[in-house]
């Protein structure tokens, strides 16, 4: 939004924006949710046309596409005909830094009665998911599938937009065989792979977590190197690795069940291997502010699952009472804001 009074933008009109933020976040939900982005791939199209598609009423759907208009996702060709704008292209399934997946999940009812608690969160520091649906957000996505996968989708829509970076840019060819704990559907540890053809994989996830691993290992030729073991990493992690990578896992958790995990991988690991944790790092000081990418995962851990963005410190201590030693933190990994850190157990 462009608005400003006598020219100069003023400081009520950004707070304005923030306070209608939430109708710039239901606008791109909903336009997912009717999949209007891949409706309008092949070019413009009338309001008529959309709402015959989507099933939807027409003088309604008009003013969510002006809504969309307002945002830059769309942009009027001719009277009630509309086309999809280069910042709306990435919510179209088959962009390749598609974010349709997230789009969905981020604003589905689960995440929007969360955050319609926030406050309850930042006065108790509980978890408002537990208070809104009574459970924690694993046992819920394995109760409610569609949520699991819809949940799996994001995290691989995620994932995938990292995995050639961390693949790449993190020197995987002097292991032999590497573990990653949480490993989801599989989308990290087969672009691991597929870039070094000497490495083996072993995946660990709940049930519904690794569901889809075998088919995306299969899909990226490496299920022949790798296998996916369903089970729980508060209990046992597969031994048999000299590395093992945990990604996005650990901030999940309150640092009790991060020693928890941690210790499980302490014993399986063997003296000399290596533990890799793919996680933002939240900077420290006056003028190192973290970045909207972060805050906004730290408030979800908040809100969801009780976890937390940790700064490099943080990291540190949770690693020595599992009886590892932090010895190096990469450069943030592009696009995410996730650095590698790397420890030894002592
Ligand atoms: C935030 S996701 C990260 C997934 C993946 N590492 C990635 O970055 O795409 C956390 C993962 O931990 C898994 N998880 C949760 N509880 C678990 C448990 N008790 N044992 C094993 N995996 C678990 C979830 O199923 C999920 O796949």
């Amino acid at each position: 939004m462009t608005d400003t009074e006598g020219g100069a933008r003023t400081s009520s009109m950004t707070l304005f924006e923030m306070l209608t933020g939430h109708m710039a976040a239901q606008t791109v939900h909903v336009a997912a949710e009717l999949n209007l982005p891949d409706k309008l791939a092949a070019g413009a199209r009338t309001v008529a046309e959309l709402a015959e598609q989507t099933g939807t009423h027409p003088p309604s759907l008009l003013r969510l596409l002006r809504a969309m208009t307002s945002l830059g996702l769309t942009a009027e060709t001719a009277e009630g005909e509309y086309e999809l704008t280069e910042l709306g292209s990435p919510l179209r399934a088959d962009a390749p830094d598609s974010l349709r997946s997230f789009a969905l999940l981020n604003l589905r009812e689960e995440g929007w009665r969360s955050w319609g608690e926030l406050l309850h969160s930042v006065r108790t520091g509980d978890p408002a998911f537990h208070k809104v649906y009574g459970m924690k957000v694993f046992e819920y996505t394995a109760a409610h599938p569609a949520v699991g996968e819809a949940f799996n989708e994001a995290m691989a829509e995620n994932t995938r937009r990292a995995a050639r970076a961390v693949a790449v840019e993190y020197d995987f060819s002097r292991f032999g065989t590497l573990v990653d704990v949480g490993g989801n559907d599989g989308t990290l540890l087969a672009g691991v792979l597929a870039a070094h053809p000497g490495l083996k994989g072993i995946l660990l996830d709940t049930p519904t977590g690794c569901e889809g691993a075998e088919a995306t290992l299969t899909a990226a030729g490496v299920a022949g190197r790798c296998q996916a073991v369903a089970g729980d990493f508060f209990t046992a992690v597969p031994g048999g690795g000299d590395a093992y990578l945990l990604k996005a896992v650990i901030h999940d958790w309150d640092d009790e069940h991060c020693v928890r995990i941690l210790r499980s991988v302490r014993a399986a690991i063997p003296p000399g291997g290596t533990l890799l944790l793919v996680e933002p790092v939240i900077p420290t000081g006056p003028g190192r502010a973290p970045t909207v990418r972060m805050v906004t995962s730290d408030l979800n851990m908040l809100l969801y699952t009780g976890g937390k963005e940790r700064t490099d410190e943080e990291f540190r201590a949770l690693l020595g009472k599992a009886s590892f030693e932090l010895t190096d933190i990469s450069e943030p990994i592009r696009p995410l804001d996730s650095r590698v850190l790397t420890a030894r157990p002592v």
